[in-house]
């Protein structure tokens, strides 16, 4: 790896033992350790790989088997889809999720704020690849706040003369003691998709819990979701706007070992709760027109 980009990028926006850039699994990669916590973000995709705060167990999970390398999102932290979510809707050999998660992005900012959080932001860098896939001028801005919560917001703005249908997720894997003994709160009541049973639509009755493969994209919800984790005896709390769909995920243990990037049992380690436009709820985004997709994380004691 050249580490003169690293040392250019650590004078620049450096702030010696609090936001260092460095290498790790042969990855440029951002550490942050502040008095309220800590994460790691790769600069690839601006993925952040995990996070914690101070004296928690990881509220964002990191597969151990996770595989790093070039044009490869790892598995978990905080992939972001953009701009489509799954599948293309026409183009079969489209990325899944889109390219920025797999792009490369520049460092625009470095900042301590009041209370000593710090902020970092990132702009995607398209290359022409990238324009054959989504041949429009959207720049693509990420925010990230780590503080004794942790704030992501994701700024799409249009430069096109026409209207464009966006599809976007924060693609969070949150860490569980054990995710059969979890509960989602949040959803009841709200329509969805349900991608394990040829993507009938159905309505959630009461908290969704996890003891197979689950793959559903709830439609029209900006509700706050809860994750309530008996095992770690915590509640992670999801607050969002910008995000009118909630995509629960959970390979379970075959669909895990064929991914090939999950341990064994893995899969009770971690779900997916990700903050969404995607399905009916893709964003249209008028020319001109700017769209905030943001987020928080915060982690409470459950008794
Ligand atoms: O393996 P990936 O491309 O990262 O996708 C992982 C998962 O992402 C989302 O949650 C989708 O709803 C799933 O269908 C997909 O399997």
């Amino acid at each position: 790896m050249d580490t003169s980009y690293l040392s250019d990028l650590q004078k620049r926006f450096g702030l010696s033992g609090t936001v260092d850039f460095t290498e790790r699994h042969g990855m440029p990669v951002v550490e942050v350790n502040n008095a309220q916590g800590s994460g790691v973000l790769a600069l690839q995709g601006a993925q952040l790989l995990t996070w914690a705060p101070k004296d928690q167990a990881a509220v964002v999970w990191l597969s151990p088997q996770a595989k790093f390398a070039c044009g490869k999102s790892a598995r978990g932290g905080v992939p972001i889809c953009w701009p489509w979510f799954g599948p293309h809707a026409e183009e079969a050999a489209f990325p899944a999720h889109g390219f920025a998660r797999t792009a490369a992005w520049e460092v625009i900012e470095v900042a301590t704020l009041e209370g000593g959080a710090n902020r970092l932001g990132f702009r995607l860098l398209r290359n022409d690849a990238d324009d054959l896939l989504w041949p429009h001028c959207t720049p693509l801005e990420v925010r990230y706040t780590f503080g004794a919560a942790l704030e992501i917001e994701l700024g799409t703005r249009s430069r096109s003369p026409n209207p464009l249908v966006l599809g976007e997720a924060l693609h969070t894997y949150f860490g569980v003691g054990d995710v059969r003994e979890v509960r989602v709160l949040g959803l009841d009541g709200v329509e969805y998709i349900d991608k394990v049973d040829g993507g009938r639509r159905k309505r959630q009755a009461g908290p969704v819990t996890v003891g197979g493969e689950v793959d559903r994209v709830y439609l029209g919800t900006g509700s706050t979701c809860l994750i309530e984790d008996l095992s770690l005896n915590r509640r992670i709390r999801i607050e969002k706007s910008g995000s009118r769909a909630t995509v629960v995920w959970n390979p379970w243990e075959d669909k895990a070992a064929k991914l090939g990037d999950f341990e064994a049992g893995g899969h009770l380690k971690m779900l997916c709760v990700e903050s969404a436009n995607a399905a009916d709820d893709a964003v249209v985004l008028g020319p001109g027109a700017e769209h905030r997709l943001w987020v928080r994380y915060s982690v409470e004691p459950l008794a």
